[in-house]
């Protein structure tokens, strides 16, 4: 039996790992961030010191981009202190650590989709707190997966599909912005595979893109969900321009996933994980 501990246990990632029925080889367990705060490292210590933990799922961050623009010093403390603080114990201890980063590392000039090895550049303050917490895992501790993923929805927290589901409620008319190029993925996708580099034990280390398949904007994002929530409801969205935010955003943040479904399988595309979350949705 391989014990897990998850960071961040009460996000929407966290939350979704929680929903996997138990496994027979993996024992979840969950710290959400009033149980096991990152950025205090002898709490760390205390919780990992003689655990027996084999792997470290990290889904704690300080994921709010705008809020990042002003709270910098929060954004860093948390994306990269706590990230380094994880990678310290964990080599401690010998637990090997999987962390989430994210498309936000780039700056999204590029037209054509972000491998692995393509230049980081971010452009705002949660894309470079992001990239400071990969940085020092990378220098801290060797068994480690760093998994970068965009347009993280699930059912859990706030999500923007879960926003466009209550507005089409709501009979809310919607201009959706056309000016960005991403990939939404579902939180069941990304918890399969951690799972999958867990069960396996023995992929090599390094950078993972994950993202679904295929790209479109958060106006095709929303109304991929207006068809498959009530399609009576679709015209009710709209395209619109750059939608005025503090954070700048990569216009482009597509991933090249052949590396990924090299040791994983072909991952769904964007379109059929939506289908399904919106299925569940409705229960
Ligand atoms: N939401 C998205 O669209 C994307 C998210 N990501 C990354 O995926 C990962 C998971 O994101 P989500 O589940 O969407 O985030 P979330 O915001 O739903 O959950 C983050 C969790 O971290 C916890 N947390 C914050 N500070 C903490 C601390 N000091 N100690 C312990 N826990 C703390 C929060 O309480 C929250 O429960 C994060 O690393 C995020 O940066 C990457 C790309 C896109």
């Amino acid at each position: 039996m391989k014990k897990v501990i998850v960071l961040g246990a009460n996000g929407q990632l966290g939350k979704t790992i929680k929903d996997y029925s138990p496994s027979e080889v993996i024992k979840f367990h969950f710290f959400s961030r009033n149980d096991l705060d990152i950025v205090n490292k002898n709490s760390l210590k205390a919780i990992f010191k003689d655990s027996g933990f084999k792997y470290c799922i990290n889904c704690a961050a300080y994921t709010d981009v705008e809020g990042a623009e002003t709270n910098t010093e929060d954004a860093f403390l948390i994306n990269a202190e706590g990230a380094k603080n994880i990678a310290e114990v964990c080599n401690t201890y010998h637990v090997k650590l999987i962390h989430i980063s994210t498309d936000y590392v780039f700056d999204g000039k590029k037209n054509k989709p972000y491998t692995v090895t393509d230049q980081t550049n971010p452009i705002n303050q949660y894309g470079k707190s992001k990239l400071q917490g990969e940085l020092f895992i990378q220098e801290q501790l060797k068994p480690h997966y760093i998994i970068r993923t965009s347009w993280l929805y699930s059912l859990h927290g706030k999500n923007f599909l879960k926003t466009i589901i209550n507005k089409i409620e709501d009979d809310a008319s919607l201009n959706i912005t056309t000016e960005q190029e991403g990939t939404p993925t579902s939180c069941i996708d990304l918890a399969d595979f951690i799972i999958h580099l867990i069960d396996k034990d023995s992929i090599p280390y390094g950078i993972y893109n994950f993202s679904a398949n295929g790209n479109t904007t958060w106006y095709g994002f929303a109304k991929e969900v207006a068809k498959n929530y009530n399609s009576k409801k679709t015209d009710s969205i709209k395209p619109s321009g750059v939608f005025k935010t503090l954070a700048k955003r990569p216009k482009y943040s597509v991933f090249d996933l052949s590396k990924t479904e090299r040791i994983y399988k072909e991952i769904n595309t964007w379109q059929k994980s939506v289908e399904n979350i919106v299925k569940a949705y409705k229960g």
